[in-house]
């Protein structure tokens, strides 16, 4: 055989190279946030701290309303568990108003023992706040939709009474049931008028509710939009208010107006598994934690179990019977392949070359498509090396362009390219 073979040594340090990069990416710092007092010169502060927000997931409430999520009694605990195991810091369950299965479903939830806090979503209504209060929850997320469609056509009331409505029941579970958080939403927040907004907000607030909520009901808010309100909000709520955002999806925003809110104040993100919900549904986990690695990797790497991620995925996948999209946030099949020959010089390198994320991080691996039309001979000399395989600079451009040529035509799989390679040497 006519090549050299590349020796093992040579090999790891490859390999170990790659590693090390990919761990350069992980810690490298984000631009410092001037307004953080732990901030120092030595370690400035990430540009959003992972610390400053809190994820409300929903799979247990907004997914259930997703066309094909209908989760049993062991699903829910599948869930839940799950959920705890990954770090989430709020589980947001359906009303108990449901059906005596729902209402003993919370039950057995919160019997559980999890790390995680219960929050169950409630109508601003007498009748479901006395039902859901004996569910062992640790919050009760009540909503009245404040837009003039939603108070035509769902509920008929006007402002005035939405905040009577809220002052009756909010002062009752805080004379009732003072260690129940009280969160209290503007179902439809972007479609209604901002005056009736800031008041309902501001009335909320004075009678002392823990968090206001945000919703983009329809999906329709733009990113700019969000950050907006999100101040405007801030100014009429009392400073120990916390502020959720809750984001739809129809027109693609979900994940950038989740980031807005945050950058905006917001503290807690209402968040799915895969995105599940009416619809096409609501910000996604695995979409919105992408995003926000990207301000503080070691503040998520230190809140979260990131790893857990794909298992999350594969779990609700399997649930709702659907396979995880192609290009799905992080572990989508295709999320970390790399085919393009000016790519695969840089990420043999470096992979933080192309990646803003290091897969390893969320428990996923990258793929290298080496046979491809648009391989380049840097892809293909690292992998005739990773073969124990040297080509002379001639040798390599021919074989590169025979590989191109071979591809115009043919799907090359791996197999099909180390033959190709083995045979080329020995030929
Ligand atoms: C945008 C969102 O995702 S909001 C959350 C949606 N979640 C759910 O709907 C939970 C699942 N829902 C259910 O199981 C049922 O709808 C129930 C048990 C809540 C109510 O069922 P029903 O009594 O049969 O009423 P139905 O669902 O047909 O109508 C909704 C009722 O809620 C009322 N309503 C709507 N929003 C609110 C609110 N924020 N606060 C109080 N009442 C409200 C409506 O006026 C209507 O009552 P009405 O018949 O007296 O006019
Ligand atoms: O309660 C909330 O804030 C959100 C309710 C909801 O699912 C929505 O408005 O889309
Ligand atoms: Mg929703």
């Amino acid at each position: 055989m006519s090549s050299n073979l590349l020796s093992i040594d040579i090999y790891l340090v490859f390999l170990i190279d790659i590693h090390q990069a990919d761990a350069q990416n992980t810690a490298r710092e984000a631009a410092p946030m001037t307004q953080d007092p732990t901030a120092t010169a030595e370690h400035p502060a990430p540009l959003i701290p992972a610390r400053s927000w809190a994820i409300i997931d929903s799979t247990l409430r907004e997914g259930e309303q997703f066309a094909r999520g209908n989760f049993k009694t062991d699903d829910k605990i599948e869930i839940a568990r799950a959920l705890d195991a990954f770090g989430a810091e709020f589980i947001e369950v359906t009303t108990p108003m449901v059906s005596a299965q729902t209402h003993a479903d919370i039950r057995r939830l919160t019997g559980l023992g999890l790390n995680a806090k219960f929050l169950t979503h409630v109508r601003c209504h007498m009748d479901d706040v006395q039902r859901a209060v004996d569910t062992g929850v640790d919050g009760l997320d009540l909503l009245f939709g404040t837009s003039s469609f939603l108070r035509e056509f769902s509920h008929g009331k006007n402002i005035g009474q939405i905040i009577d409505s809220a002052q009756q029941v909010i002062s009752w579970i805080k004379t009732n049931h003072p260690d129940l958080q009280i969160r209290f939403s503007a179902e439809d927040t972007f479609r209604s008028e901002e005056a009736d907004l800031m008041a309902v907000y501001k009335a909320v607030s004075d009678l002392g509710v823990h968090r206001v909520g945000l919703a983009d009901t329809v999906g329709v808010a733009t990113p700019r939009q969000v950050y907006t309100l999100v101040r405007e909000v801030r100014k009429v709520i009392h400073a120990e208010c916390g502020i959720e955002f809750h984001g739809h999806n129809d027109t693609g925003c979900a994940v950038s107006n989740a980031y807005e809110a945050v950058e905006a104040g917001a503290t807690h993100i209402d968040t799915t598994i895969l995105g599940i919900g009416e619809r096409n549904g609501i910000t996604p986990l695995g979409g919105f934690l992408a995003r926000m690695f990207t301000f503080d990797p070691q503040g998520l790497i230190d809140k979260y179990n990131l790893d857990l991620l794909p298992e999350l995925d594969r779990m609700i996948a399997r649930m709702v019977d659907l396979p995880i999209p192609w290009n799905n946030y992080l572990t989508g099949e295709f999320a970390y392949n790399h085919k393009a020959g000016m790519h695969l010089k840089a990420i043999y390198l470096n992979p933080g070359a192309y990646e803003a994320i290091p897969p390893g991080v969320f428990g996923v691996g990258r793929r290298i498509q080496a046979a491809s039309k648009v391989t380049g001979k840097h892809a293909i000399a690292y992998k005739a090396r990773e073969m124990g395989l040297h080509y002379g600079e001639d040798a390599l451009r021919r074989v590169t362009d025979h590989i191109k040529a071979l591809a115009e035509h043919d799907e090359l799989d791996d197999e099909h390219l180390e033959t190709l390679l083995r045979e080329w040497v020995s030929a």
